[in-house]
């Protein structure tokens, strides 16, 4: 597999009671580029991308992150080494300002290094919380309260808390979900913005939308990868335009 990816399975297989979810898939993902995982409904996405943020450990086969092999760590291990996801589910404290759920997120991160949480202490993780916020574009939302944002800010909110624990690898699950053309627009300004200091992976049923930002395209099918490439790759690939056939084109 290729040198330069950051995070890489091998032979991963998924079985859910004896159905088989994901069969022994192998992809590398390249460090610091935008690659989607498509596929139609059913095709293994969710699974996988579970799989690469350690929410569901592989039947078998392996996950390599930056070289090391971190197949069977816990979740909260895989956020030590770098790996982030923000999901659809929202994952915010409602009645908590924008502020302090980035703040939160920092101090979740922080206090593991064992700082202290000292006055000033909280008061730098306040400025860095203001800084993740203007990152995702909502630098005027800090005072608010996360229940009180549009779909669209809280999603951005979301990612500035993943973006808290600074890693290397940001998993994204359908970031457009339910969102209008206007904030799906926002979002897709925002990811590539995010992919200029750090690799991303999104999940995504949109493919004209993945077409469009993607560097790299990842296709599964019944649970097995049938394609990798770039979007013209993907495009051209006939075994991925005749799963596609008839499934409209969202
Ligand atoms: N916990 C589970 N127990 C049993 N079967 C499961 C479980 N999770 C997923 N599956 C099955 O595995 C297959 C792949 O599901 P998955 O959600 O990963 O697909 P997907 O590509 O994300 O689909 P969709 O686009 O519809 O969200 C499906 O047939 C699903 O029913």
């Amino acid at each position: 597999m290729s040198a330069e990816a950051i995070i890489e399975t091998r032979g991963v297989c998924k079985r859910f009671s004896g159905f088989t979810a994901l069969k022994e898939v192998s992809v590398g993902i390249q460090a610091g580029t935008l690659t989607s995982i498509i596929g139609p409904n059913g095709a293994g996405k969710s699974t996988f991308f579970n799989v690469l943020s350690g929410a569901l450990e592989p039947s078998e086969g392996q996950i390599f992150f930056m070289g090391r092999d971190i197949t069977g760590l816990r979740p909260h291990e895989f956020a030590h080494v770098g790996i982030a996801k923000s999901f659809q589910i929202t994952n915010l404290f409602p009645n908590f300002t924008a502020l302090e759920n980035v703040r939160i997120g920092l101090q979740a991160h922080v206090s593991r290094y064992g700082l202290w949480r000292r006055r000033s202490a909280l008061q730098g993780l306040d400025e860095e919380a203001a800084l993740l916020l203007k990152t995702v574009g909502l630098a005027d939302r800090a005072r608010h309260l996360a229940r009180e944002l549009a779909h669209g800010q809280q999603r951005a909110l979301e990612i500035a808390v993943a973006l808290a624990a600074k890693p290397k690898l940001l998993l994204m699950d359908e970031p457009t979900a339910g969102m209008s053309p206007e904030e799906t627009k926002v979002m897709m300004d925002l990811i590539r913005k995010l992919v200029e200091q750090r690799t991303v992976v999104l999940v995504e049923h949109k493919m004209k939308l993945v077409m469009g930002i993607s560097e790299r395209i990842v296709v599964l099918h019944n649970g097995e990868l049938i394609a990798e490439g770039t979007p013209d790759d993907i495009r051209a690939n006939d075994l991925v335009k005749r799963v596609y056939l008839g499934q409209g084109t969202h």
